[in-house]
C-alpha cells in the first residue's frame, strides 16, 4: 500500500470509529508504521473528521517530519512498535465498556476481558490493565514495552484500551473485539456466566494464531 492509500484508510476508519461511538470528541488515536517513519492522527482532531494531508508524519525517532503536530500519545503507541516488529498499526480509543473495565477496582490486572467468545480470544487474547498515568506520559513507553511483546490489546487504567496489529484493520477488528468482550462482561456482572474452558481455547490458539 502506498502512503497516499493509507492516509485514507486512516481517515476511513477513524470516521467508522466515530460514526459508531466508539470515540468522542478529540479522544483516541491511530498509527500506521511506513517503510520511512510513521503516520499519526493530529493532536485534539476529531477521529470523525481527519483530513489525509493533515496527519502527521514523524520519523523513525518520533521527530515530526510533516502535518499537523501529532497526537500527544507518541510514548503509548512506541511502546507497541518498539516491542512487537510486525505491528504496522497502533489503536487507542476511549469506548465505552473496555473503558468501564479499565475503571473497575476489582478488574485482575493480567486479564481483565474474561474469555466468554471465541473472537475475543482469538483477536486479543488476555489482555493485562497498565497503571494510570495522565494521557501523553512519557512513562507510558516502559510499561506498555514491558507487555507489549506478549500482548497485543493492553488497557490503560482509568482511561481505555489499547491495540497493535499487523495491520490498520488487524487493529481495528481486535479493538472492536476487545470493545465487545467488554461490553459482555460488564453486562454479563452478577450473572452465572460459562466461559470457555482452557481446552476451548488452546483450540482457538491452534487454529488461529493471534499476530
Ligand atoms: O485520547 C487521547 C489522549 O489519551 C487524545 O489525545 P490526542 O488528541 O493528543 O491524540
Ligand atoms: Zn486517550
Amino acid at each position: 500500500m502506498n502512503e497516499g492509500v493509507i492516509r485514507d484508510e486512516i481517515v476511513k476508519w477513524g470516521r467508522s470509529f466515530f460514526q459508531r461511538g466508539l470515540t468522542g470528541g478529540s479522544s483516541g488515536n491511530i498509527s500506521v508504521r511506513l517503510e520511512d517513519g510513521y503516520l499519526f492522527t493530529p493532536t485534539n482532531s476529531c477521529l470523525g473528521f481527519l483530513e489525509a494531508e493533515r496527519l502527521s508524519k514523524v520519523d523513525a525517532s518520533g521527530k515530526h517530519v510533516s502535518g499537523a503536530p501529532p497526537t500527544k500519545e507518541l510514548p503509548l503507541h512506541f511502546g507497541f512498535y518498539d516491542r512487537r516488529p510486525n505491528a504496522r498499526a497502533v489503536i487507542h480509543l476511549h469506548s465505552t465498556y473496555a473503558t468501564a473495565v479499565s475503571c473497575l477496582a476489582d478488574t485482575d490486572p493480567m486479564d481483565a476481558i474474561p474469555p466468554l467468545t471465541p473472537y475475543v480470544v482469538m483477536r486479543v487474547g488476555r489482555v493485562p490493565v497498565i497503571p494510570y498515568s495522565r494521557p501523553g506520559a512519557e512513562s507510558v513507553r516502559d510499561r506498555i514495552q514491558a507487555l507489549a511483546g506478549g500482548h497485543p490489546a493492553i488497557l490503560l487504567a482509568n482511561h481505555g484500551p489499547v491495540v497493535a496489529g499487523a495491520s490498520l484493520e488487524a487493529a481495528a477488528f481486535a479493538i472492536e473485539e476487545l470493545e465487545e468482550g467488554a461490553k459482555l462482561s460488564v453486562i454479563l456482572r452478577g450473572m452465572t456466566a460459562r466461559h470457555l474452558t482452557a481446552e476451548n481455547i488452546a483450540e482457538l490458539n491452534t487454529h488461529f494464531r493471534l499476530t
